[in-house]
Formats: C-alpha cells, structure tokens, sequence
C-alpha cells in the first residue's frame, strides 16, 4: 500500500499540488485522472522521487520515503510521458544501458532483457534500432526499461496518449500482466476513457487538489446514489408492461426507453433489491434478455464532467 499523506507542491508562485491525501492498495491498476495542469505528472515524479514535495510525507508500507530517494528508486520504475532522444542504440543494448545504471550485474543482464523483450513482444526487435521502433512499440520498451530493476510499483505517464487503438488494447493486456505479477501500476491520463478500461481504481484530480478517489465502480456510482440500469427485453409488445411495472417500483426512476428494445433507469438500492426486481420482471413473464447496472468509462466519464466543471478531459 502507498500512502499520500497532506502533499503540496509549490513551484515559485504555482500550487501544483495542494494538500493531496491517496491511498493506493497494493496491486491495483490505479489511473490518474485530471484535465491539463492538474497536478499528474507532478505527484508522479514524486512518488518516483525525482523531486521532493514543498510539504507531506509518501509511505510505501511502514516506511516515510520522501527523504529516502534510495528506497524509491529501488520500488519503482518510472516511464515519463515522452520518449526522450535514442542514441544509436537497437532495443537489447537500450535495456542493457539500463540495467548498467541500475546496477545489476552483467552476468544477469541478458537473461533480463530476454525476459523483458517477451513480455512486451518485442524479442523480434531486439536487434532493431530504437528510433525506428514505431510509438507503440517504442511505448512498450519503454515500459520494459521501466521494469528492468523489476520494482513492486510501477509509474506510467499518460501511457496511453497518441496510441492507435489495438496498441492501447496491448496496452491494456501488459498492465493486466503486470498486475498479475503482483505489482501495483498507476497510470495517468487526462483523458478519461482510455484509463476507464484499464484501471481498477482511479483518483480524479484537479487544480493540484484530489477530488475523488476509489475503486472505479465506486467512483462511477458517485453521481447521485444510484446506478444507471439496463434491461434489455425480447419483445418489442411489452415493453411498455416493464415500463410500467419498473416505475412502480421504490429506488427506481427516470424510466426511459433507450435504443431497440432497451429500458434505462436510475436506481438506488442494495444488490438485494436489484434481484427483487428482477424476480418481478421474470414473475410477470416479462421476457429479459440482459439485466445490468451500466458500468464503464460512459459512468465515470459523467462524474468527471460534473465534478471537474469548466474543465475539458480531453
Ligand atoms: N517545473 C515547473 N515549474 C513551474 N511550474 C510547473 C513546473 N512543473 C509543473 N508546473 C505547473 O504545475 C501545475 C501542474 O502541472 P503538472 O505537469 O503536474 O500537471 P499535469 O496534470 O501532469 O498536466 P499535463 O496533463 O498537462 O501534463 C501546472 O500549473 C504547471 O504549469
């Protein structure tokens, strides 16, 4: 677990962060969400100790690290969100370059960046120059440099940005490896969708302050109390028969007919409600095709707009 306890950050006259107060539990996909100067990359480059806070303390488990850089640079890898200048260095030598920095031993070296080039399939490229490594594949050597010291915790600026979609579903699939591997991701984006997919738990930020944070399904049910239902029936003749009989039912409201046969809904109730009234769509022979609580980034993408007010995500 890392604790953010009371972190600001002053630059001259810029608060970029003003009293942050987060917990990440260990092995959660946690994403960063905030609009432009919200504060992201500043909490990260803290976190990865490349800069101290004006005020607070980071505790990874029982230890206070912002004074123990040491301590960080050993549980963490950081990947900054730009990919620098690449000497003339093919993939293998990239990495070997790392581990030097990091001291590990060259005996050990190649077993590594064997390793890493796996787990983000790149051993094909091992041998390919760096700057002719298209942006997703430079994005996920990237990513192995950041995991060359194998860290408990990795830090992800805006990963995803400026990546076509099957290299973000790629994406996606790493960090779910990585957290299978037991490690803790977080992830920033400022825009909102790309991280709904990814992540297990988000923080909303803005203006150097924390809005909100917790696990994403939380998060999404901030709005209001309820959550947004769907049913979906087989027959378009009895519809307005769920309609009706939804609308009588306490919790439920704003019964609206969505798109085909799609019946949408607020509610706000325990699970145990939520299989009531499904039991009574099914006793009335109500024919139910699907029965969810909307879930995902459409949810979360209206909390964000509404807490985040003025601001754009993206
Ligand atoms: N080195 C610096 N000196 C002065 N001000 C800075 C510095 N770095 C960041 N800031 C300011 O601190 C605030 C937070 O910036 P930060 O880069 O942390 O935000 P961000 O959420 O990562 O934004 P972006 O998505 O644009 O990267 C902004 O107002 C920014 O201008």
């Amino acid at each position: 677990m890392i604790k953010i306890q009371h972190i600001s950050k002053r630059y001259r006259t810029v608060d970029a962060l003003s009293d942050v107060n987060l917990e990440v539990p260990r092995g959660t996909i946690f994403g960063l969400i905030g609009p432009n100067g919200a504060g992201k990359t500043t909490l990260l480059r803290i976190l990865a100790a490349l800069i101290t806070p004006s005020s607070g303390e980071v505790w990874f488990e029982q230890e206070e690290v912002t004074q123990a850089p040491s301590i960080i640079q050993r549980k963490v890898g950081y990947m900054p969100d730009f990919f620098g200048v690449y000497p003339d260095l093919t993939a293998a030598e990239y990495l070997e370059f790392y581990a030097g920095i990091h001291g590990i031993p060259r005996p050990k070296r190649q077993r590594i960046i064997n390793d890493l080039l796996e787990l983000v399939e790149l051993t094909g490229k091992r041998d390919t120059l760096v700057e002719t490594l298209s942006r997703g594949m430079k994005q996920r050597l990237c990513l192995a440099r950041a995991l060359v010291h194998d860290p408990e915790v990795l830090l992800l600026d805006e990963p995803a940005s400026g990546l076509d979609p099957r290299a973000r579903v790629e994406l996606r699939e790493l960090l779910r490896t990585l957290q299978g591997m037991g490690k803790t991701v977080i992830i920033s984006s400022h825009i909102l969708l790309e991280l709904a997919e990814m992540c297990t738990d988000v923080a909303i930020m803005q203006k150097g302050h924390l809005v909100l944070s917790g696990d994403v399904e939380k998060v999404s049910h901030h709005l209001g109390d309820g959550r947004q239902l769907e049913i979906r029936i087989l027959e378009q003749e009895r519809l307005d028969d769920a309609m009706h009989l939804l609308k009588d039912i306490a919790g439920i409201s704003n019964v609206t007919h969505g798109e085909g046969n799609l019946i949408q809904a607020e509610f706000t109730g325990s699970d145990q409600e939520l299989h009531t009234i499904l039991s009574r769509l099914i006793a009335e022979n109500i024919p139910v095709v699907s029965f969810a609580p909307r879930s995902g980034g459409g949810r979360l993408e209206e909390v964000f707009m509404s807490i985040t007010e003025g601001s754009s995500p993206s």
